[in-house]
């Protein structure tokens, strides 16, 4: 199933979600680059005025103006030119309330009484003196609390009441006769542009601006009245500073979107509605709730919720912050919610916006998209890693379960992994395919450490998990370890070592080498095996080095000489092997190849057991042909039992390699770092099984991840034959971004409705495995759009194209099969295909009507009058098969699909 996500990922309470079908397109009349004096510009400012009063109801005698900077200067304004006649009821619920308390009392040092409540809760609102003049916040933004209505104020009050209304106006019935200043600014119910705020203004209001000169200087922006009578132009769209003519055309727009769709009650009612939808959501889902309890009392605007899972609420607050601070990063990333992060001065929690503008069936899908439990990322540390990835973990957002033994117990293991979405190793936890299968949830698993011989990686591949492992972090203190190693055997330290502390005094029964001048042969000359390489010149050894990818520069860079394995093993005097454990170089010192080494050779292992021939090795060691060997790994580890133990000629670590407080530090750190980095963010680095994502480019491709997975799975869907080519064109912008990620983001939306289990991981795999054929193809321009991604897929019966852009950060649909067309991506779409002919529009609107299936969004498009037509419609309810019967059934009809995105 295509996962349910809003299609319009806008939940901001500020500058908050765009109307439904907003477009730029609105500009194109507007009088731009026109003085706000001209005939035209006066007319657009009137018909702003105009339009507020009919769609708010506001009273005849009440004056509307448009003031400078938002709701905060509207308010300021009236608190500047009014205040100070009598004295002040301040109440306060949340920030914005409070910053008015701070004005009154710091700025304007009035005489107030303070009436404030913490967050969550209201104040005492009987307690507001009607011989007082009262500022307060209708609907509090920042802490979702709203006064249930204004029978409080009293019709007989002598003083003002200042109502900021910003949250609250379109959403919420005011009541005007209780009210002498009302404030707002666009950017919020109707999703307008910011810049500007209305002033609302009772007959009281303007006889108290008439009668009371402020004993304070005001500044221009803030003067309403002139020569002790009220400005009255400024009520008839004379602006005191110069408006933004482009903000006023939006804010026009917004009004008629408004009166089309009802009126104020239709606003109101889809507010509601959404924060319905919202309310429903936390009902059921066990890890939130309301920040205001009192549901009389709960906004249906700004709808604040508080994270209730014991593990969130146990954190101190900074740490709570960062929680949600990565769950918005995550929602983000996801593009499944964006700005849904509380007001900073507001307890940690979410701030969702249920306003006129944001659509129910978004809420809904929001509520879809996010977990039923606590969203942490949670990260199992199941081998000894250094404790300080643990704090790396918590203060990247990642919740962490520390258990250092844990890994090596595997049913415990299998047990508890599926709790997980990360696990952290070193060598002793196998993550193996049962652990793969067991850990659902599993996301990345990461290797402290370099060798990942311990993790099934094609397993975790076709799971969808990301394998990284931290590459250079230990390779120096491994390759001191191969040194430590070696002149431990050529100088029998170990040995002398125990006879020593044993009180003998055997000094002619360790006769040692030099190593000086002898020749080292290197199997694996990669990261370890060169510093080895280093080391060893140092000490004037010579160096050969088998590695078949080592390139002739390199060698020649580090001074070694490259060598076959053959030469290497007639010539070395001491081998070390520095290979990882692949297929290839399982059993590399085989029984044949001990065979070939020269006659009292030493070899030195600290790379993997596997790499030998245990057996061979000690009767080479036995028969005397192998002077020594040194190892520090085994094949089957935790080795607490060996047939070499006790060998004479033996030196023995346990898997110490790596084993430095530095090397465990940097690893711990590093994979720490990496696997909140991908959990958190979406980077990805050091993966052995997906491309490369950093941090900084993570947010700037998920749009486009987003886009690429859904023309990728439009594409699928309409795909009913044996996928044979998938072209992708970037164009634009997107040219320049990392075009790995996309491209497996479109080929596993093409194949998903195909294969259930292909997802970004392993997407490029399974087409390889296909045979399906993935081309790329790049254009720095993009005709029409900054950039766009061109889907072309030939199957055995069709060739389909279909193109998309990102449009205020949401992927949209531009062209089908060659036809031009404008629209956005909905959990449920009909997908039609039509002769083009006079009728077929009516008749599918009345079919999917009779159905009950309300229509979200309708666009079409056709090549040319009379040709082909399309038709993709968004619906707000799942398509059954009898109404996509009904609709093949109608006349004209090509093809019809429910797609699901
Ligand atoms: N004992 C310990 O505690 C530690 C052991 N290791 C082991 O060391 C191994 C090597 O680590 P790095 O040098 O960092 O890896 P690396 O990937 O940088 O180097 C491995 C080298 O082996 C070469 N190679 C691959 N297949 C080969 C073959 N068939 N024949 C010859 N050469 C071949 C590669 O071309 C590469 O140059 C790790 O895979 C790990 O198993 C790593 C760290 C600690
Ligand atoms: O990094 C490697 O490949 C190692 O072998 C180190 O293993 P360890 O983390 O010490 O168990």
């Amino acid at each position: 199933m295509p996962s349910v996500r809003p299609a319009r990922p806008f939940f901001s309470s500020g500058p908050c979600a765009k109307r439904p079908g907003w477009s730029p397109k609105n500009f194109e009349n507007a009088p731009l680059g026109r003085s706000h004096r001209s005939k035209i510009g006066k007319a657009r400012l009137k018909e702003a005025i105009d339009r507020t009063r009919s769609l708010l109801g506001v009273p005849d005698e009440y004056r509307i103006g448009i003031v400078p900077a938002s709701d905060t200067g509207a308010v300021e304004m009236a608190m500047w030119s009014m205040l100070g006649a009598r004295p002040v009821d301040m109440l306060a619920w949340e920030s914005f309330g409070q910053g008015w308390v701070t004005d009154a009392v710091k700025q304007l040092d009035l005489d107030v009484r303070i009436f404030d409540a913490p967050y969550g809760e209201i104040a005492d609102l009987s307690a507001v003196d009607p011989a007082h003049d009262v500022v307060f916040t209708w609907n509090g933004t920042t802490s979702g609390v709203r006064v249930p209505n204004a029978d409080w104020i009293s019709d007989a009050r002598e003083g003002i009441v200042i109502c900021d209304a910003t949250s609250a106006i379109f959403a919420q019935p005011l009541d005007w006769a209780k009210l002498d200043v009302i404030t707002y600014s666009w950017q919020k119910v109707l999703g307008g542009e910011g810049a500007h705020g209305v002033l609302i203004l009772s007959p009281h209001a303007v006889e108290r601006l008439e009668s009371y000169a402020p004993p304070r200087p005001l500044p221009k922006l803030f003067r309403l009245t002139k020569g002790g009578k009220l400005n009255e132009s400024i009520f008839e769209g004379a602006t005191i500073n110069t408006p933004s003519m482009l903000c006023v055309e939006d804010y026009l727009d917004t009004l008629k979107w408004g009166a089309r769709l009802g009126g104020l009650e239709a606003l109101h009612a889809r507010a509601d509605a959404n924060a319905a939808a919202l309310s429903a959501w936390v009902g059921k889902t066990a890890w939130v709730d309301f920040l205001c309890t009192e549901p009389s009392l709960r906004s249906n605007t700004s709808v604040c919720l508080k994270i209730i899972d014991k593990t969130v609420t146990a954190l101190d607050e900074s740490e709570q912050r960062a929680f949600v601070k990565s769950m918005e990063k995550r929602l983000d990333a996801e593009t499944a919610a964006y700005d849904i992060g509380g007001y900073r001065d507001a307890p940690p929690g979410l701030r969702i916006w249920c306003g006129a503008t944001v659509e129910t069936a978004d809420i809904d899908a929001l509520g879809e998209e996010a977990p039923k439990e606590n969203m942490m990322p949670k990260v199992l540390v199941s081998d000894a890693l250094s404790e300080t990835a643990v704090n790396v973990f918590k203060e990247r957002g990642v919740d962490v379960d520390y258990q250092p033994a844990l890994g090596k117990d595997k049913e415990k293991l299998l047990s508890v992994i599926g709790d997980y979405d990360g696990l952290a190793v070193r060598s002793a936890t196998k993550a193996m395919a049962p652990v793969i299968k067991a850990g659902k949830n599993l996301k990345v698993i990461g290797r402290a450490g370099i060798g990942v011989d311990n993790i099934d990686i094609p397993a975790a591949t076709a799971a969808g998990i990301v394998v990284m492992n931290t590459p250079y972090g230990n390779a120096i203190t491994t390759a001191e370890h191969a040194i430590a190693m070696m002149f431990a055997l050529v100088r029998k330290i170990p040995q002398a070592n125990q006879s020593t502390h044993a009180g003998k005094w055997e000094k002619s029964a360790f006769m040692g080498a030099e190593v000086f001048g002898k020749t080292l042969g290197v199997v694996g000359c990669g990261n370890i095996g060169s510093i080895v390489a280093d080391r060893a010149i140092g000490l004037k050894m010579r160096v050969i080095a088998f590695d078949p990818f080592l390139t002739e520069e390199r060698a020649i860079d580090l001074g070694v000489e490259k060598v076959d394995l053959e030469t290497l093993l007639a010539r070395a005097d001491i081998v070390t092997l520095h290979t990882p454990l692949t297929d290839q170089t399982r059993n590399i010192l085989s029984r044949e190849n001990i065979a070939k080494l020269k006659s009292g050779v030493y070899v030195v292992n600290c790379a993997r057991g596997g790499l030998v021939d245990e057996a061979a090795l000690k009767d080479a060691l036995d028969e005397g042909r192998i002077a020594g060997a040194a190892l520090d790994v085994y094949e089957r580890e935790p080795a607490t039992e060996h047939p070499l133990f006790g060998h004479p000629r033996v030196v023995a670590t346990p898997h110490l390699g790596a084993s430095t407080k530095e090397a465990q530090e940097n690893v711990a750190i590093q994979i720490a770092e990496q696997m909140a980095d991908y959990l958190v963010r979406g980077a990805v680095s050091n993966s052995l099984n997906s491309p490369s994502v950093t941090a900084e480019e993570a947010p700037r491709l998920k749009p486009f991840i987003a886009l690429a997975e859904k023309l990728g799975a439009f594409a699928g869907q309409l795909t009913e034959s044996g996928i044979k080519d998938i072209e992708i064109a970037y164009e634009g912008e997107v040219a320049s971004l990392n075009l790995k990620p996309l491209t497996a983001a479109v080929v596993a939306g093409v194949l998903k409705p195909m294969l259930l289990d292909v997802n970004v991981v392993n997407a490029p795999v399974i087409a390889k495995e296909r045979g399906v054929s993935v081309a790329e193809t790049v254009r720095s321009d993009a005709d029409s759009y900054d950039s766009v991604i061109r889907l072309r897929i030939v199957t055995e019966q069709q060739d389909r194209t279909v193109s998309g852009t990102i449009f205020g950060g949401a992927p949209r649909i531009v062209e089908i099969k060659g036809v031009d067309m404008e629209a956005s991506f909905a959990p449920w779409m009909l997908y039609t295909t039509n002769e083009d002919k006079p009728g077929y529009i009516g008749a599918l609107g009345q079919t999917l009507g009779e159905a009950g299936l309300n229509i979200a969004t309708f666009n079409l498009g056709r090549s040319a009058p009379g040709e082909g037509a399309i038709a993709l419609v968004a619906v707000d309810e799942p398509i059954t098969e009898e109404v996509l019967e009904k609709v093949q059934a109608l006349p004209h009809v090509v093809q019809a699909k429910a797609l699901g995105f």
